[in-house]
């Protein structure tokens, strides 16, 4: 065999062929005589054989694991072996040996994330990863699909969408304070008066002061406005959004999914149209569960996991009341009191990923709400100018993608839903 392989493809071979695979060292132990190395590369693991007539057995008895290796030798079967094949070991180059891995089976959670940079290489995080890419490309793919053009908005500005508790200052070149941007959707606002349906994704910053399992401070967010939509036209956008992305992992990452453990079966129910339940029927049930809660309090957490057990598959949560949200949303004309917004709460207790709703298209309306919000208008000068110049009726929302992957690969904790995540205990490595 000349050229390495990826190991996927090496499994699939006849016993007896010669094959060639590189990667790293997986796992390494001697038997006898023996040198059995298992090696990995980003499609899975096989083991080699080495013994004492292998032209490296030496090599193979002295690698060391996360090495990084070139082996050749004949494929046979053996049951035992992970994939049921192993290679009957020839020869084995070190490319790279490696020191003594830090990573044991009984390290802490903790270390783990310390030295997060070397623990992006076990199994379960490349599982967790592939469908990550899976999820970030179904997104781009329903789209564009679906007549929206992915724009490009700015990290770096001047105002709060979601409320000032959460901004992060940054002191700018011109010693000037600006922000880190909390969402990209006023800026899609704009957008839609050149493309009418835009999206993006892009990290979005919240200086989140409480240590929650769904929360990081710096996360990515996928956000899409559309103009002449309406509440029940962007809902309809959603639920196909999020159906197509479970199908496409449903589809291409079986095998991640069963690596991570995930039971598939509640993934397999997400398809439109998903159940929509009003704020008030939401308070009715949480009161009747015992919950010791009142219209026109917020739904935190607990709250959400309490209704989510009511569904087995994502619902909307439509009407908020006005107070809960922030100021752009649009009033319910027949109920002032509540807002045409909507949230898309997980099922299996995950709660929350999308917020959106309608937004306030009649610039007395929204001047009014800035000022009754305690806000200031001129802050919002350019905002207020998208309703001087042919305002349209319109909705968007935001979709937690790193929420969305904890929901659908089954995590318990949104740092493993992404490589290096942000929270506010941890911006290393
Ligand atoms: N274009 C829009 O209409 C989006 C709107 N301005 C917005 O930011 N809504 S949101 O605050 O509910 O955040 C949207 C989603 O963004 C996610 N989100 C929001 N905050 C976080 C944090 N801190 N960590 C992880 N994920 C977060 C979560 O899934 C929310 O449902
Ligand atoms: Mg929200």
């Amino acid at each position: 065999a000349t050229n390495p392989i990826p190991i996927r493809e090496a499994l699939k071979l006849q016993p007896g062929q010669e094959v060639k695979v590189r990667g790293w060292v997986y796992r390494r132990r001697d038997l006898g005589d023996k040198a059995f190395v298992v090696v990995r590369d980003s499609t899975g693991i096989i083991q080699s054989v080495f013994t004492p007539e292998s032209k490296s057995h030496s090599e193979a008895r002295r690698v060391t694991v996360e090495s990084s290796v070139i082996v050749s030798g004949k494929l046979r079967e053996d049951p035992r072996a992970p994939g049921g094949k192993e290679i009957q070991g020839e020869e084995l180059v070190i490319v790279g040996l490696a020191e003594n891995f830090p990573i044991r089976r009984d390290v802490s959670r903790e270390f783990l994330l310390d030295v997060r940079h070397l623990a992006v290489r076990s199994r379960k995080m490349t599982a967790v990863l592939k469908i990550r890419h899976t999820a970030f490309g179904a997104l781009h793919e329903w789209f564009r699909e679906n007549g929206y053009y992915e724009v490009q908005c700015p990290m770096f500005v001047s105002a709060a969408v979601e409320g000032g508790a959460t901004l992060f200052p940054v002191k700018y070149v011109d010693e000037s304070t600006v922000y880190l941007t909390q969402s990209s959707q006023f800026y899609l606002e704009a957008l839609i008066y050149s493309l009418e349906k835009v999206y993006t994704v892009a990290p979005s910053f919240r200086a989140e002061k409480s240590r929650t399992r769904r929360h990081l401070t710096e996360f990515w967010h996928a956000e899409a406005e559309a103009a002449w939509v309406g509440l029940d036209g962007i809902l309809r956008v959603e639920e196909e959004l999020v159906s197509h992305i479970v199908r496409g992992v449903l589809e291409r990452n079986r095998e991640e999914l069963a690596l991570l453990g995930r039971d598939t079966e509640k993934l397999e129910l997400v398809e439109p149209p998903f159940p929509r339940i009003s704020y008030d029927k939401a308070i009715e049930i949480l009161q009747s569960r015992g919950l010791n809660i009142s219209w026109g309090d917020d739904l935190g957490a607990d709250e959400e996991r309490v209704l989510t057990m009511e569904f087995d598959k994502p619902f909307f949560l439509y009407g908020f009341p006005e107070k809960v949200k922030a100021f752009y949303h649009k009033n319910d004309p027949s109920r002032p009191e509540v807002t045409l917004s909507a949230d898309l709460l997980a099922p299996e207790g995950y709660g929350e990923i999308i917020g959106g709703g309608e937004r306030i298209e009649r610039l007395d309306e929204l001047v009014a709400k800035i000022k009754r919000f305690g806000l200031n208008p001129e802050d919002y000068r350019w905002y207020l100018d998208l309703r001087k110049y042919g305002t349209v009726p319109h909705a968007g929302f935001g979709l937690g993608m790193d929420r969305l992957v904890m929901w659908i690969a089954g995590l318990e904790h949104i740092v493993d839903s992404l490589p290096f995540p942000r929270t506010v205990a941890r911006t290393y490595p």
